[in-house]
């Protein structure tokens, strides 16, 4: 699919010699609650010129087309830079940390800008100890009676202690008959496993054709979770447990999909029940990952239905996502009906470990100098750099080859294996910078990633602040009690306007950063994310 048209804006960047918010009174961490949130949030009044408050009403939620098998949404201007010169700190220690499934081992608080610097450990355990935060569950994944084969899997992978979301959610999936279930928590918690454990738990081994089906919005993310399925069913393999996935270019025409387990995004899946590549006689199971983009109006809601429509009445129906825009939770509560719901305040979506600046640049053509410069100046593990359009992505990717760094570039503009091999190149730590579109967005869990970047602040196809978008992106990083950093580039009143409303929407204060000062910039980012290692903060319960 081609990309979208750029929204046109007011090119105001002549005006403005100097950062916006030289003109504006950004609130301080100061205000910041003991959970992370800023009590004033709503009353946040910048003084300046550019006043968010006049200029942004908080958006009703616009759908945006989002995005899909082959297909990435984008919507801005491209990337006008100068070159910039900065050599690159390659820190290559990071391999050994090396995900292969998106489940490697917790190393105990890793992350950071220059690992060597940060001596505060914060471990799983403790966070696992704190009644307040999302990673905490008073029970042991035992005591949830699951399997033994699952126990081993877990065990295998190294899950000692169920997180809050996978505690509350696995009763009410388990418990039969089976019920729906609409399941939100923070990116990063081990929403996944959840969802894993009730299809491993209720397939019939003796029967191969397919029986849960999980669809996801993207090749990335739906080969992502198949590779959780098989690890965590590694003990029931010789049982005849067999996974399958439903991307495209994955199965041939004609062939018939077997395994209990079919992984897929919903054109495909939905174009090989069609073909009767995929008998649905006996499936009982159906999941929505990144169930709000997935439900979208705009984007894919059809194609689910229409999947759903195709499977047996009785299927159980499990929608999760970190984020459930209450546009999009009618559609999910009539596509999941009469579900348990296991939901939270939006105040309480942010992931305290993911610390959050942003950068203020006078205007677009420095947004690009003053990436180089950054990434001159930190030793990042792995990170990403979200953008707009796929053509900026693209020139940024050569630009930064050319500087030096092991930079990789995946959009929908690549055919589905070229996907395949730019990821697992990022995965395996070869590539340490992937710059990537929304397609990247949801649900990627590479534990090595230290770093996002906002390169534009997502919006959607009406230009408006994009909350979701941005909380999903952030949490590429911080994830299961990592602690991360996010990014923001703002250069302009709309992507000032836009940052300073989603700020607002979820309660939280970035730290601005200039360009003009990067001693400063560095000693901040260093400070900062020092003192986040040991900043174990509390998130609110999450209400059933
Ligand atoms: N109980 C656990 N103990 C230790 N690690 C876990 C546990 N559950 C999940 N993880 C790890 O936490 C990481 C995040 O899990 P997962 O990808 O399922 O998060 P998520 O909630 O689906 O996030 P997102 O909203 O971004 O999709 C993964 O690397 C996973 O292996």
């Amino acid at each position: 699919m081609a990309d979208k048209p750029t929204p046109t804006e007011p090119d105001t960047s002549a005006n403005l010699s100097k950062s916006f918010a030289d003109r504006l009174t950004f609130p301080t961490d100061s205000t910041k609650t003991t959970n992370g949130t800023n009590p004033n949030a709503s009353s946040f009044t910048p003084t300046g010129k550019f006043s968010w408050a006049d200029e942004v009403t908080t958006p009703t939620q616009e759908s945006e087309e989002k995005v899909e098998d082959t297909s990435t949404p984008s919507k801005s201007q491209a990337a006008k830079t100068d070159d910039g010169s900065q050599a690159a700190k390659i820190d290559d220690s990071s391999l050994d940390m090396a995900q292969t499934d998106g489940s490697t081992t917790f190393t105990g608080g890793s992350g950071g800008l220059e690992e060597p610097e940060f001596d505060v450990n914060v471990k799983l355990a403790d966070l696992q100890e704190d009644p307040n935060n999302p990673l905490y569950s008073a029970k042991s994944f035992s005591d949830l009676q699951l399997p033994d084969e699952l126990l081993r899997g877990l065990a295998s992978m190294n899950f000692r202690k169920p997180s809050k979301i996978q505690e509350r959610a696995l009763p009410l999936l388990l418990k039969n008959p089976p019920s729906n279930l609409i399941g939100q928590s923070q990116s990063g918690t081990g929403k996944t496993a959840a969802f894993t454990l009730n299809m491993l738990s209720r397939i019939d081994l003796k029967v191969k054709n397919p029986q849960c089906l999980v669809l996801a919005p993207t090749r990335e993310l739906a080969k992502q979770i198949a590779g959780v399925v098989t690890l965590m069913g590694t003990f029931l393999m010789d049982q005849g447990l067999e996974i399958s996935e439903a991307v495209p270019q994955s199965v041939p025409r004609g062939q018939q999909l077997l395994g209990q387990i079919v992984v897929g995004t919903p054109g495909t899946t939905m174009d090989m029940i069609k073909r009767r590549q995929i008998d649905v006689r006996a499936m009982k199971v159906l999941t929505l990952d990144e169930a709000d983009n997935m439900l979208d109006q705009q984007g894919m809601g059809d194609q689910c239905q229409r999947v759903k429509n195709l499977l047996p009445k009785t299927v159980q129906v499990v929608l999760f996502s970190a984020t459930f825009p209450p546009e999009v939770l009618d559609f999910a509560s009539r596509f999941a009906p009469k579900a348990n719901e296991l939901r939270l305040e939006v105040q309480n979506l942010t992931v305290k470990g993911i610390k959050q600046f942003y950068l203020d640049c006078s205007n677009d053509q420095e947004k690009y100098n003053a990436l180089v410069k950054f990434y001159g100046l930190m030793t990042i593990a792995s990170s990403i750099i979200f953008v707009h359009r796929r053509d900026t992505a693209a020139e940024i990717e050569r630009r930064m080859m050319a500087e030096g760094h092991k930079a990789a570039m995946l959009s929908g503009a690549l055919e589905g294996e070229e996907r395949d091999r730019v990821f697992s190149r990022f995965r395996s730590g070869e590539a340490k910078v992937l710059i990537t579109t929304n397609v990247l967005a949801r649900g990627i869990d590479v534990q090595t990633v230290t770093m996002v970047i906002n390169y534009d602040i997502p919006e959607t196809f009406g230009g408006r602040p994009d909350y979701e978008t941005y909380l999903h992106r952030i949490g590429r990083t911080g994830r299961f009690g990592r602690t991360g950093a996010a990014l923001s580039f703002v250069h302009d009143p709309k992507s000032w306007n836009n940052l300073m409303a989603i700020c607002k929407h979820f309660g939280t204060e970035p730290m601005r950063l200039e360009t003009d000062d990067w001693d400063a910039v560095e000693k901040k980012l260093k400070a900062v994310m020092k003192n986040q290692r040991n900043a174990v903060q509390s998130e609110e319960p999450m209400a059933d």
